[in-house]
């Protein structure tokens, strides 16, 4: 019972029903009046046909001293507003239920966007469609079934009950509440017993939209490793036992079912055989006889749907619970309460001051003790081996993670005191792997923001792809397809290019963004690179030295730590590990990008 209390809370949490949901509780409100009213005349009509009954073949024992003509008019009248209350309920059901609905998705979106980043590395991420759609789905059946069944069937037992206790001596009534007490022990007993099942055939239902969703997702990668069939067997069993905990579930259940149905037909027969006792001896008469029979039948049917009603209601709190451990994943905060929501300064410095960080909060520091400064409007590269910790740098400013230890300051705040959205707002980021949505070209590149077409081709043209859009025959209409996957790597990384620069960020962070270019294509982008981040605070991650020799200063990066730092010259005399990454690359054969005019080169460090 304590469990299902947990369940009811769950439902009411998943809704939020006890925050800004007026109109939901005013259409609840109006079912429960509608459910109520709807027991009280479908228990009222068994009486009036008592009545009428006893009225007919002129039994003395009827109670309401009413012609037989105004007691038809009376049953009939009843019976009509049972029927429009029905369909008005129906009418306000649905209103409700879809309200509840949105009510429970806008929650769940606004939830799930805001997780931490480290959730979307896990593999739960796959199952959330599912998680969310059987949420609603189940948010659905409780209302449905409590206010169609439970609250009404509940309702009309003690009504039925009171009218046996008036009308009736002891033992009819003793008899009824005997087996109701039975059906609603069983079926308590037996929804706790087949919940666990129920609960791993979801677990399991929701693992093969996991394995769906990794194959739609790097299908390529599938096919390029020959994995159809791993996936498959990955797939199958999962399926396998699903279907395995099903199996036990529904046999289970119709067990139940059974025993439920035992406990209140079997209290038929007695409750019918002492009835026709009472009668035979003249204690009640025909209609008060054939009123204990209707309203048991009455009684059994809904008491079946209740017995259904109740698993229901688990199975739709199971779906919800799956969805409550999601909401229940604390969300992306920001650590100073009343964040600045906005970056007023426009000048902005970036400085890292002893930064530690460690991606599982341990003492594994992916970065350790890293400190540099950034003045405003220059370009800072950082370089080092794959897994030195320069992505790192990129997603600690952008807020994805919060440091460890140290301070990060943008201008002269600390980057936790403005808002995460704020951040965010302010800084355009170009990676490795530009994801485009399965949209138009104009969507990536302004989302939404209903930008003017020459804006749009300037910033296409920025980085040379504007000939190549006005080739397509629906130009900046042409939809790129899933994950941008009907363009180059190329391609999408130049679109990645503009729309950061769209962005008119305070901050540009350019993360290997030139890694999927041609040499020529490169060097004709990063002289892009340099023009859009002319006056802004940037920084280039690169592998490719030609791309960074002409920032105003490179800090190399060795194992999470900072190891050097200077220009390139300085570097190419004083580092080794740079001489390294140099020599390997062998830029000296290539052109270095040519600088942007005006760009400062500072003083090396204690010149
Ligand atoms: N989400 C994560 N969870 C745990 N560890 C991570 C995560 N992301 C990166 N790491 C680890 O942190 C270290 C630094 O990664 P990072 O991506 O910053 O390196 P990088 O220098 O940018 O490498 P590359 O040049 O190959 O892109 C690596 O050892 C990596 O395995």
């Amino acid at each position: 019972m304590r469990s299902f209390y947990e369940d009811i809370k769950r439902f009411f949490r998943a809704l939020n029903f006890s925050g800004k949901s007026e109109g939901l509780r005013f259409f609840f409100m109006s079912l429960m009046f509608l459910s109520v009213f709807s027991s009280v005349l479908t228990v009222i009509q068994p009486f009036l046909y008592m009545e009428l009954i006893d009225s007919i073949v002129g039994d003395s024992g009827s109670r309401l001293s009413l012609s037989t003509e105004s007691i038809i008019f009376i049953y009939g009248t009843c019976f009509i507003i049972a029927r429009v209350a029905d369909e008005l309920w129906k009418a306000v059901f649905t209103d409700f239920t879809l309200s509840a609905q949105r009510q429970l998705a806008d929650k769940a979106f606004d939830h799930i966007i805001r997780l931490p980043s480290a959730f979307f590395l896990g593999k739960e991420k796959h199952t959330l469609p599912s998680i969310i759609s059987k949420a609603r789905y189940g948010v659905h059946e409780i209302i449905s079934v409590s206010l169609e069944t439970i609250i009404p069937v509940t309702l009309e037992f003690l009504l039925v009950s009171l009218i046996i206790y008036i009308l009736f001596p002891g033992t009819v009534l003793t008899i009824l509440i005997i087996s109701v007490v039975i059906f609603v022990f069983v079926a308590i007993w037996g929804s706790e017993k087949i919940r666990p099942w129920q609960r791993k055939f979801t677990e399991e239902n929701n693992k093969t939209h996991q394995v769906l969703g990794e194959i739609l997702s790097s299908e390529e990668a599938v096919k390029s490793f020959n994995m159809e069939d791993c996936f498959k067997g990955k797939y199958l069993a999962h399926m396998t036992a699903f279907e395995k905990y099903c199996t036990k579930f529904f046999r289970w259940s119709a067990f139940i079912g059974s025993m439920q149905m035992l406990s209140v037909g079997g209290a038929l027969i007695p409750m019918l055989l002492i009835s026709f006792k009472l009668l035979d001896s003249g204690a009640i008469t025909l209609g008060a006889f054939v009123m204990i029979n209707v309203l048991t039948i009455q009684l059994i049917m809904p008491l079946r749907r209740l017995a259904f009603a109740y698993r229901q209601v688990k199975e739709g709190a199971v779906d919800i619970e799956q969805l409550d451990n999601v909401l229940s994943i604390p969300i992306e905060t920001d650590r100073v309460g009343g964040a600045d929501k906005n970056i007023e300064s426009e000048s902005l410095s970036i400085s890292f001051k002893n930064v530690y960080f460690s991606y599982m909060n341990d003492d594994k520091y992916v970065l350790k003790d890293v400190s540099f400064t950034i003045p405003h409007g220059k370009t800072y590269a950082f370089v080092g081996a794959s897994g030195a910790g320069k992505s790192t740098i990129s997603r600690l400013i952008m807020r994805y993670y919060d440091i460890s230890e140290g301070g990060i300051i943008l201008g002269d705040k600390n980057l936790e005191s403005f808002s995460r959205d704020a951040v965010r707002r302010s800084v355009g980021i170009v990676s490795q792997d530009v994801v485009l949505f399965n949209d138009t070209l104009r969507f990536n590149l302004d989302f939404g923001q209903e930008l003017s077409d020459q804006k749009l081709m300037e910033s296409l043209k920025s980085v040379g792809l504007d000939d190549f859009v006005k080739s397509l025959e629906n130009g900046l209409n042409t939809v790129v397809g899933d994950r941008g996957m009907k363009l180059s790597g190329g391609q999408r990384q130049r679109i990645g290019i503009a729309r950061a620069v769209l962005k008119e960020p305070k901050i540009m962070i350019f993360d290997e963004a030139t890694s999927s270019l041609d040499m020529h294509t490169e060097k004709t982008v990063s002289k892009n690179i340099n023009a859009v981040s002319r006056e802004k605070t940037t920084i280039i991650i690169a592998h490719r030295l030609s791309t960074i020799m002409n920032a105003d200063k490179i800090l190399v990066l060795d194992q999470g730590k900072v190891v050097s730092s200077g220009t390139h010259d300085e570097l190419i005399s004083s580092c080794e590990i740079y001489k390294k990454l140099y020599k390997t690359e062998d830029v000296s054969k290539e052109t270095a990008t040519p600088c942007v005019e005006g760009v400062h080169i500072p003083a090396p460090p204690g010149a």
